[in-house]
């Protein structure tokens, strides 16, 4: 597994107000959504692509286009959601498909309650929104999830992630030769015993749409 926080002021900027507890559902929306553009550039820096020549107004010019089938971006409900419209934005060919997930607060354990994915993803590039990694759960049970379906190339975009969900990962997936991304704003200190990111910025789903 390779992983990549970003290094780069805007990033750590906009990060900076998401923690902030002043910061409000408006602006936290806001800054989900750029901070996912930003990090989006990164995370599809091996996305597939095939030549292409285009005519110039002055003379034909080799280029390139994405490679077929379409990369897939598989938000995880509720609060990956947030980070959709920043992703799409850049890579606005892309298909859509959704896992929604709860992780049980007393047990730390995510429960899958909906999927809506593509049956067979064989040859596809996917890319997890999930803003959190926290112990590892959700975004493991998901990523086993698209392989299963044949998926053999997936990459994680998160707002924030903790050393123990990425070291959870990394034995998780440690007999896996398909490449497996994960591509962060930041890796913070630690989880607190609730099971939060610390210093983190609360609980992300909640920020983004309220208390439910
Ligand atoms: O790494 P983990 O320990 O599994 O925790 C991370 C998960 O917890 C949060 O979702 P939550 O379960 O709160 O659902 P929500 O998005 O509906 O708020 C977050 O958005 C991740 O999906
Ligand atoms: O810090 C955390 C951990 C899990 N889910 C959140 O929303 N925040
Ligand atoms: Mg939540």
């Amino acid at each position: 597994m390779q992983t990549l926080a970003v290094d780069h002021p805007l990033v750590a900027h906009k990060l900076t107000t998401l923690r902030d507890v002043r910061t409000d559902s408006p602006t936290f929306r806001r800054l989900t959504d750029e901070l996912v553009t930003l990090l989006a550039y990164e995370a599809t820096r091996d996305m597939r692509v095939t030549a292409a020549t285009v005519q110039t107004p002055l003379v034909p010019a080799e280029g390139v286009q994405l490679a077929s089938p379409k990369p897939l971006v598989v938000p995880i409900l509720r609060a990956g959601l947030g980070m959709l419209d920043g992703m799409t934005r850049l890579l606005p060919t892309a298909e859509v498909g959704f896992l929604g997930m709860i992780r049980d607060e007393g047990t730390l354990q995510a429960q899958t309650y909906a999927t809506r994915l593509p049956d067979d993803l064989s040859g596809r590039q996917c890319y997890v929104l999930d803003p959190m990694l926290a112990t590892g759960g959700t975004l493991a049970a998901a990523i086993r999830l698209l392989f299963d379906r044949g998926a053999d190339d997936v990459t994680a975009i998160c707002l924030l992630a903790a050393p123990e969900g990425l070291r959870y990962l990394e034995q998780a997936f440690a007999d896996l030769s398909a490449p497996i991304r994960v591509v962060t704003a930041a890796i913070d200190s630690h989880l607190n015993e609730q099971g939060f990111i610390v210093p983190g910025l609360g609980d992300a789903g909640d920020r983004l749409y309220g208390v439910v």
